[in-house]
């Protein structure tokens, strides 16, 4: 405790505060208060921190013990530095041994106390903030705050009483959504749903301060919402079914939504102390699951993949982005479309080409309604002029930045950049949503190969949050930096990788969708695959997800790279490259099934563009066929082999990919893998899986499937894999040294 002058002023507080601690971590919450005698009001300002740690939760009960024992205090308000109230518990703190005061017991005083206690939120109040906020009689908060409960994000559920005080006070249903989708609600919302006692303005603190004066000696009988009964429903146990249901579709196999769902049905079910015991059991069984530690660890990752760097030597905090104000899109097709909507609601002014009149007037007609319906969602209003067509590329003469999206053929991309670099400014950035072919090769199509880069988007382009950023050899640092700003100022998570084939995400794609049709060979079916994967996490199976995306866009691949020929017969059929192959997909094409759009593929559908997939006898027969002509005997194929065969090919391409410096580290790729193809967030992406499993186990694994199938190379254990385990299998967090250092021994 530090005993100041109690004739101390608010500024001299900082300035003391400012001598004494000299790193942030260190400043406990106490000293702090002492500042408003004579006043009778008690002012715990919370610290230069954001979030609680050990030390201030320390302060926080130091300081609350001293204003409720100082006969002079009469009002407690408690309020952040700097703007911010508190963004709950420090993240970081989970995995050590925790230390300092709990959280439980602390909002408890605050909440018993006799003397009010009022909460000035500012800039965030989540997770234990908002819980602190819960345990304070009133809450005042800015106008521009947000606030949530957003612990079922990283695994965990509100266990500072936040399942069981939320319902209480704004009902189960509110509570509900909140909680288990962790999402942040603004002050406006809050106050409409009843969390906020008043939204100001003007000055929290000050409103807040004025206010606790103006309650001082009033009951808090009806302020405690530990002493509220929640709202009483008619149908409890279908709303709690539903809301399982709800929650087991949005992310399935996770855990924490579901405890969610418990820990609030405890508070609409039992006295309060024993939903906060329930509320204590539950997150006892989060807290130390691999889950928690995948979510976790991915809250970090999505935040390391802004931390860019090439090899090159460009870097996120040294290179400088060009002001794009003004971009063009080549070619509207499905991707074109996207892209052209994903800059237009980033507030760019658009010039979109298509050279084909009948596709041009299609897209003239399908973007307006697809911003329109964007902004519906969003809540936002897009200038419906922004948007020019064109027919010509002579249109996008002063634009600062074009993405090209043409049909995936390299003649006709070639074609386009040649045009491009004749057209365009001199310093206009050229940019291709290729989604495999060579960036280097299209930038020696140009006049200006170091302002080439690729943008790769994945569809629906204006929706789906990932972003690859390929740099190639010549791309400059600036061109880098401007591609990867612009997807944050289109709302994407943007993840610089390295030019090569099918880049990081594809290339690793395609080792799994061989697998995948290896075990269709090997007696497996397109629902016992996909059923595998759907129960680990993904969102859709292999195949139903090839249905969806088309089988006929890799057939053309396949076709350009000489692989699909499907006149080979006998064992030659198998085999392209020296390596195993599998024509199935190809067969499937020439059948005229190219998945939901023709209401063929793996499965069929009620009709062309039906989505729901159901079992196709013909498909089975087609397979029974197939295996006989090739001599193939069908095996039993258990889920266990589909999941190691699938998901530890892709994982090996990742370690090669890595090794290759193709993706500067794992979170790179768990980024793209989470964002941009499904991967379950709470398994944390590929590459964390793979330390999660043990890296010993995933090389052993490997090598038995090798050994069974000697013809498929990528079965093999990569180098860096191998070289980690040799190391010892460090944390996924070392791996960079391993990377970096090839003869590391940690
Ligand atoms: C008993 C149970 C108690 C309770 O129920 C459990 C909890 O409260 S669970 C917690 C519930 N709370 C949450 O889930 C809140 C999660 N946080 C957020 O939503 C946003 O960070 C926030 C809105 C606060 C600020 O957004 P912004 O302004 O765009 O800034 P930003 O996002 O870029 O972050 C800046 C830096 O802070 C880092 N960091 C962030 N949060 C934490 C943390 N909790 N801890 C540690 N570190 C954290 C972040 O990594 C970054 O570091 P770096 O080294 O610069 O990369």
């Amino acid at each position: 405790m530090y005993n100041l002058p109690t004739n101390t002023k608010k500024w001299q507080f900082d300035i003391f505060l400012k001598k004494i601690f000299k790193k942030k971590t260190d400043a406990p919450f106490a000293q702090l208060l002492i500042n408003v005698h004579p006043l009778p009001l008690f002012h715990v300002k919370s610290p230069i921190f954001l979030f609680y740690s050990a030390s201030v939760r320390q302060g926080i009960v130091d300081s609350v013990k001293r204003a409720l024992g100082d006969q002079k205090v009469k009002s407690v308000v408690i309020c952040g530095q700097n703007g911010v109230f508190c963004g709950g518990a420090d993240i970081r703190e989970f995995g050590r041994q925790m230390s300092g005061p709990p959280l439980v017991p602390m909002i408890h005083d605050i909440e018993a106390a006799n003397k009010p206690v009022v909460a000035a939120i500012e800039g965030s109040a989540l997770g234990g903030g908002l819980e602190l906020a819960l345990g304070c009689h009133y809450r005042i908060s800015h106008s521009k705050a947000k606030l949530g409960l957003p612990e079922v994000t990283l695994g965990l559920l509100p266990a500072a009483g936040g399942t069981q005080r939320l319902p209480r006070l704004i009902g189960v249903p509110a509570a509900l959504n909140l909680i288990t989708t962790g999402r942040h609600v603004t002050a406006a919302e809050a106050l409409q749903l009843g969390i906020l006692d008043h939204v100001t303005e003007h000055n929290t603190v000050d409103v807040a301060v004025k206010f606790a004066l103006s309650v001082t000696g009033e009951s808090l009988d009806g302020r405690r919402i530990s002493s509220f009964s929640c709202a009483p429903l008619s149908d409890l146990d279908s709303l709690f079914e539903e809301a399982m249901l709800k929650v087991r579709g949005a992310a399935r196999g996770a855990i924490a939504p579901v405890a969610c769902v418990q820990a609030v049905r405890a508070a609409a079910t039992l006295p309060y102390a024993q939903g906060m015991e329930r509320e204590k059991e539950l997150m006892a069984t989060l807290f130390h699951s691999g889950q928690a530690r995948a979510l976790q660890y991915f809250f970090f990752a999505q935040r390391a993949v802004g931390r860019w760097s090439t090899p090159s030597g460009a870097r996120w905090d040294t290179s400088q982005p060009r002001p794009v104000r003004k971009a063009a899109v080549i070619g509207l097709g499905t991707m074109g479309r996207g892209i052209t909507v994903a800059l237009a609601q980033a507030g760019l002014s658009v010039v979109a080409v298509e050279t084909h009149a009948k596709q041009l007037m299609e897209a003239k007609k399908a973007v307006p309604s697809m911003l329109k319906r964007g902004a519906v969602r969003g809540g936002t209003t897009i200038e419906p002029d922004s948007i020019t067509y064109s027919e010509t590329v002579q249109a996008v003469a002063d634009v600062d930045l074009v993405i090209e999206a043409v049909f995936e053929d390299m003649a006709l991309k070639e074609k386009v950049f040649q045009q491009l670099s004749i057209v365009c400014k001199p310093d206009t950035l050229l940019c291709t949503n290729t989604s495999s072919l060579d960036v280097d090769h299209l930038a020696s199509q140009t006049r200006h190969p170091e302002l080439v880069v690729g943008m790769h988007f994945f569809a629906p382009a204006h929706v789906m949050k990932l972003l690859e950023v390929v740099y190639g050899r010549r791309s400059s640092p600036a061109a880098v930096a401007t591609a990867m700003q612009l997807g944050k100022k289109m709302g994407k998570v943007s993840v610089a990788v390295g030019n090569c084939r099918g880049f990081a995400g594809n290339r690793m794609l395609k080792r799994y969708l061989e697998q995948a049709f290896f075990l269709l060979e090997e007696g497996a079916t397109p629902e016992l695959v996909d059923r595998a994967l759907e129960e680990f996490g993904f969102p859709m199976g292999v195949f139903r997800m090839s249905d969806l995306s088309g089988l006929d866009v890799g057939w053309r691949v396949r076709k350009a790279d000489g692989l699909a020929d499907t006149s080979l017969t006998g064992t030659s059929a198998r085999v392209r490259q020296g390596c195993r192959y599998s024509p199935l997909g190809d067969l499937l094409c020439e059948h005229g099934r190219f998945g939901q759009k023709t209401g063929r593929g793996w499965y069929q559908y009620d009709k062309p563009g039906g989505r729901v997939a159901k079992s196709d006898p013909w498909l089975h027969n087609f397979l029974d066929e197939y295996r006989a002509r090739h001599g193939l005997v069908p095996r039993c194929i258990d889920q266990q082999e589909v999941l190691e065969r699938c998901l530890f090919v892709l994982i090996n391409e990742g370690f090669q990919i890595l090794e290759e410096g193709i993706a500067a580290g794992p979170e790179d790729i768990d980024a793209i893998y989470v964002f941009g193809y499904g991967w379950p967030r709470h398994r944390g992406g590929p590459m964390f899986y793979a330390d999660m499993v043990g890296l010993e186990r995933v090389v052993e694994r490997l090598e038995r499937y090798h050994q069974a199938h000697p013809n498929v190379p990528y079965l093999q254990p990569s180098g860096l894999l191998r070289r980690l385990v040799a190391n010892g299998s460090p944390p996924i967090h070392k791996w960079r040294n391993v990377i970096k250092n090839r003869n590391s021994q940690l």
